[in-house]
């Protein structure tokens, strides 16, 4: 089934919003298939971010991700990718609708406190980046009660 890259990052972290975020994923029905808190350094977050390299808040985002712990996980389910993207809301948390990750918990883009996939593509490309082990293979027994 379709997974997605989610992490948390340093400031959602710093504020105590790592249960915040997780609930909204578990109870949705969304299956947690990798979880670990860890610090990135500066190879790695560009890495991560080389598409945005050419963007003039690339050093700041670098200073960002890097300045503290994040929570990288893998999440799966049906539609995951999009709607991770709907549930976390706007890159803007100005313009982020109010229910969404975003839209409730952070008020400006360089501290939007949590980062989605943006495709199937990506997803898969940053899940070997952050788990080079792979996901963890298991499923829940609530399965037959989210799924048709
Ligand atoms: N104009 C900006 N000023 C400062 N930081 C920005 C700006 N635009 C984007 N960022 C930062 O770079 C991250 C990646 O930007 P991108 O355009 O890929 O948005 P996104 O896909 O919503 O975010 P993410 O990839 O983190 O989920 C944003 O989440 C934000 O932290």
């Amino acid at each position: 089934m379709e997974q997605t890259f989610i992490m948390i990052k340093p400031d959602g972290v710093q504020r105590g919003l790592v249960g915040e975020i997780i609930i909204r994923f578990e109870k949705k029905g969304f299956s947690l298939k990798g979880l670990k808190l860890m610090t990135v350094d500066r190879p790695f977050a560009e890495k991560h971010y080389e598409d945005l390299s050419s963007k003039p808040f690339f050093g700041s985002l670098i200073e960002y991700i890097t300045s503290g712990p994040v929570v990288a996980m893998i999440w799966e389910g049906e539609g995951v990718v999009k709607t991770g993207r709907t549930i976390i809301g706007a890159t803007n948390p100005a313009q982020s609708a109010p229910g969404t990750i975003r839209g409730d918990l952070a008020i400006v883009t360089g501290r939007n406190i949590i980062h989605g996939s943006d495709s199937v593509e990506s997803a898969q490309k940053e899940i070997a980046l952050w788990f080079p082990d792979g996901p963890i293979n298991w499923q829940s027994s609530l399965h037959p009660w989210i799924y048709e």
